[in-house]
């Protein structure tokens, strides 16, 4: 049997989209809105799971605001960003961009590092998806898209072993997990 046939769709394209317009529009009126020409805001997106779910947000945004990319993993401690990137972000508001919060611990080690490393003026975090797992010192958000079940999620940048990123919804499983390894 093949891997989709055990996937189920959570969100489709058009409940993604119509989710990253109305974020889109919000951050619009909230943060660039009020941001002087000189001092745009700039968008940390959080590799690999934000890469299409940022790209869509930015192409609705009313500027085309810079962009730097952060790498790190729930299950890991590294986060790789380049030199130039972290001094660009030296006194910046920065929007803090991921496709999903689960435990919070890679946003919240990213929050963290970003505070001490960067020293940005601000940091806001918009998130499309948040598990609703029960976290005694949860981040809080800024932007969020919705609030979903406490299930494994692939599509949309979320990957089972590298596969799925490129799939325009958001999957679940309703049979066992397939062995991808
Ligand atoms: O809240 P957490 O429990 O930390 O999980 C959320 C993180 O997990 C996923 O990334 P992942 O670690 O799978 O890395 P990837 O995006 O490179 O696949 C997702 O893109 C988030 O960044
Ligand atoms: O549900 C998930 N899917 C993909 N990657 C993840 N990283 C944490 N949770 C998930």
């Amino acid at each position: 049997m093949k891997a989709l046939d055990h996937m189920t769709v959570m969100l489709d394209a058009e409940q993604i989209q119509q989710a990253v317009a109305d974020m889109a529009e919000r951050i619009n009126r909230e943060v660039i809105a009020s941001a002087a020409t000189d001092r745009e805001p700039v968008m940390v997106v959080v590799l690999k799971g934000a890469f299409l779910f940022a790209s869509d947000l930015l192409r609705h945004l009313s500027r085309p605001i810079p962009v730097v990319f952060a790498h790190t993993r729930s299950q890991e401690e590294r986060i790789v960003m380049t030199v130039e990137d972290q001094e660009f972000l030296r006194g910046r508001d920065l929007i803090l961009v991921d496709i999903l919060l689960d435990s919070g611990d890679s946003l919240k080690r990213l929050h963290r590092w970003l505070t001490d490393a960067c020293q940005p003026a601000s940091i806001r975090i918009a998130v499309l998806l948040h598990k609703t797992v029960l976290d005694p010192e949860p981040l809080p958000l800024d932007f969020l898209g919705y609030e979903v079940p406490d299930l494994r999620l692939v599509g949309y940048g979320m990957d089972e072993h590298q596969r799925f990123r490129g799939l325009p919804c958001v999957y679940t499983w309703w049979k066992p997990t397939p062995d991808l390894a």
